[in-house]
């Protein structure tokens, strides 16, 4: 049969140095009104912008501004201001809430060592510069998204952050004190500071527990303030020592500081993508140093975020352990009667209006509307990522994107009701948009204006397709719940040419995939492939109901939904039956290796990304132990302790299972810093895949998490996949 796919090296390696170009929207600021001689009024936008540059083997951020004219209600006119500039060594920056000033933490390196530094701006002046590192109040500054935040006082005299908890320097007992065992840059500091550096013996090798994947290192985390008058940065107290505190924000009249505490006793379990974890909404009062819980601390909570009246905290919370991620609830604290309300609550199943509920884990920075009664979420509603408008008041929710083109729609920010947004597509690539919000009770439609727009790809054909599982598969607890697919296609395809199939399974398996500019998948499209992509069964914008119909179910339910959504695809006669491949990452790449274990005649090809191989050996070295008994049917608890018929049941879902039936050529890609899914894991398969001599390869990325993000991982990591595909497709 003819083929039409790329498969020269030199040309797919131009595709996706081409395609990579494509930036993506990090961040956008909305600056303060300004009137012009003329009377028109008009905003600075400040965005960020995140690209991968191959040459460097480092994504780079950078900036661009745009001027916005409007008259409070439409946006009159519009354009850049200037050219984009690349920012280095900002970990965090913020303007204050009058626009006169800025805040950057910086890293730099000055001699040989890493410093952090706090700078103010003001105008065209650097009126301060900090150096952090020097002072020693605290240890790195916390940059993450997790616990990270740099935050003006209202009054626009102190800042605050987050930063890791000063250790004592440890020595060994037989060091003896030389001049030599302290840098001269230290020792200049210290004469600086007139202090000696503290010292203890004994705690050299001391184990110190992390918050795990991505967030390695970041263990204690302590609110920190800086007088900026006074350049004098103290650690706040009173935050108790059970708790990890992060998120945090200067509550009205900066009388105190608000936050998110996380348990970490009896230990800490992996954060990130996971927002299920033991918390609570906190204040700690700046004078007497007293810490309240403003929330009940049975639930976990996160990104709360002050209405412009400074009269509410809206936060969103979930259940404590359980599917890792869930259908949210939106809360709502008042500040003056200290009483909390659920705004939106969780939805089992999608409502006959198509909300699905809120699946998110972060707001955006800014949410409110100008008048403090509504809220904005950007998250997933089945395939698609919608904006969506909640009455604080009523708890009514409404899209504002659903009849705009499908795609995936992200709030970046909204000010005095401006919203900013970045919209991209299975065939575009992100554009920066902003917008009014339409006024309290009115349907109209949003009138969206393009401020930078992206170069649609005319080859790239896509659709969402619709599932119902035949009834043998219907879960019995769960009735009556579809699934949906994300199916990617070159555009001309020749006359009777079949296009071979690429299925990908997303991870989580609590996750999605949304009609979202994906670069893999479009330089697979391009080269001349379909690309399936299953929201199977358990995926998250669907209902509670779907998730919950997973745990005690993976390597059945949501193996037979992938298996059944390609078999549907195939039926239509658009695809080649014999040139089928399926590529998964972290749980994708469990579902993966448990399709070419249960259906071993039907994948020619297959590609983990640090895939879970096997339950059993994981729980014992993951950071979110709590997710292998979830997944396998079971609750958890910290003091949970090894049980033979748990472990009997873990093996028996996993594909190390069904290894022995395993044909298809497997590419294994693994990240030897991956605390998630250890490489272990792959390395498990690889074993087991050489002893049956079935054509495996294994590609190691120092450096790398669980992720394989870094572009240098992530670049070689495509190009062996593609390449793995057009050999085994035998393209
Ligand atoms: C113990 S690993 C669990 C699988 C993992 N879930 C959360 O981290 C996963 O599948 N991750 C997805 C989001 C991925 O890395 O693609």
């Amino acid at each position: 049969m003819e083929s039409q796919v790329m498969t020269n090296p030199e040309d797919i390696s131009k595709l996706y140095r081409e395609l990579s170009l494509f930036p993506s929207l990090t961040r956008a600021d909305v600056g303060p009104v300004i009137t012009s001689q003329y009377g028109g009024k008009y905003s600075n936008i400040y965005t960020e912008w995140s690209q991968r540059d191959l040459e460097r083997s480092e994504n780079v951020k950078f900036c661009r501004q745009y001027i916005v004219f409007h008259d409070d209600k439409s946006v009159v006119y519009s354009g850049p201001s200037g050219n984009c500039t690349e920012i280095k060594g900002e970990l965090l920056s913020k303007d204050s809430p009058s626009g006169d000033m800025k805040a950057v933490v910086r890293e730099s390196n000055i001699k040989g060592e890493d410093k952090q530094f706090l700078e103010i701006w003001s105008k065209n002046i650097k009126v301060k510069s900090i150096n952090l590192t020097a002072l020693k109040k605290h240890g790195k500054v916390y940059e993450d998204d997790q616990f990270g935040c740099l935050v003006w006082s209202h009054s626009e005299t102190h800042l605050l952050y987050v930063a890791e908890r000063k250790r004592l320097k440890a020595q060994s007992f037989f060091q003896s004190v030389s001049p030599e065992s302290c840098s001269l840059a230290d020792e200049e500091e210290g004469v600086k500071m007139g202090k000696e550096e503290e010292t203890t013996k004994g705690e050299q090798f001391v184990f110190y527990e992390d918050w795990g994947e991505t967030l390695v290192s970041k263990s204690s985390p302590v609110l920190c303030v800086l007088d900026i008058e006074g350049s004098n940065v103290s650690v706040l107290e009173g935050v108790p020592d059970n708790i990890s505190p992060g998120q945090a924000f200067w509550a009205p009249s900066d009388t105190g500081v608000v936050f998110v505490g996380w348990w970490h006793e009896p230990f800490r379990l992996g954060l990130k993508y996971s927002p299920n974890r033991r918390s609570s909404l906190f204040y700690v009062d700046l004078t007497g140093g007293q810490c309240e819980q403003l929330s009940s601390g049975s639930s976990a909570v996160c990104s709360p975020k002050l209405s412009p009246d400074q009269c509410r905290i809206i936060y969103l919370e979930c259940a404590v352990y359980g599917p890792h991620q869930q259908c949210s609830r939106l809360c709502m604290y008042d500040w003056y009667t200290k009483r909390t309300s659920v705004v939106v609550d969780v939805v089992k199943r999608p409502r006959e209006d198509g909300f699905a509920g809120i699946y998110s884990s972060s707001l955006s920075p800014l949410c409110w509307s100008a008048d403090s009664q509504r809220i904005l979420v950007s998250c997933p509603q089945g395939s698609r990522k919608d904006l969506l408008l909640v009455e604080t008041t009523t708890g009514s929710v409404t899209s504002l994107t659903s009849k705009s083109p499908g795609g995936s729609w992200s709030l970046l920010t909204i000010e005095r009701d401006l919203m900013v947004v970045s919209w991209s597509s299975p065939n575009c690539p992100p554009s920066l948009r902003v917008g009014f919000l339409p006024l309290c009770g009115s349907s109209e439609e949003v009138d969206w204006v393009m401020l930078e727009e992206s170069q649609t790809q005319p080859d790239i054909d896509w659709q969402i397709l619709n599932f119902t599982p035949p009834p043998e598969q219907d879960n019995s607890q769960y009735p009556g719940l579809d699934f949906d697919a994300l199916l990617l296609k070159p555009k001309d395809v020749k006359e009777g040419v079949k296009l071979p199939l690429i299925v990908t399974p997303h991870g989580g398996p609590h996750s999605v995939i949304v009609a979202d500019w994906l670069l893999s998948s479009s330089v697979l499209c391009r080269m001349g492939f379909a690309i399936l992509l299953v929201n199977y069964r358990g995926s998250i914008g669907y209902g509670q109901d779907s998730i919950l119909s997973l745990p005690g179910n993976v390597g059945t339910q949501d193996v037979k939904d992938v298996q059944f959504a390609v078999e549907s695809v195939l039926r239509g006669g658009a695809f080649d039956e014999q040139k089928v491949a399926v590529a998964g990452g972290s749980h994708g790449g469990f579902v993966a290796c448990h399709l070419i274990g249960q259906y071993p005649e039907f994948y020619k090809a297959c590609v983990a990304r640090n895939p879970v191989i096997n339950l059993a050996s994981m729980i014992g070295s993951t950071d979110i132990p709590d997710w292998c008994m979830v997944e396998a049917g079971y609750n958890y608890s910290t003091d949970c302790l090894p049980d033979p018929a748990v472990w009997e049941q873990m093996l028996n879902m996993s594909p190390i299972k069904h290894v022995r039936q395993v044909k298809t050529p497997v590419l294994l890609t693994l990240g030897e810093d991956d605390k998630r899914v250890p490489p272990k894991q792959g390395i498990e398969y690889y074993r087991a895949l050489k002893a049956l001599q079935v054509p495996v390869r294994l590609l190691w990325y120092p450096g790398n998490n669980h992720s394989l993000s870094k572009v240098d991982a992530e670049s070689d990591g495509f190009m062996n996949i593609a390449l793995w595909m057009t050999q085994h497709l035998s393209l």
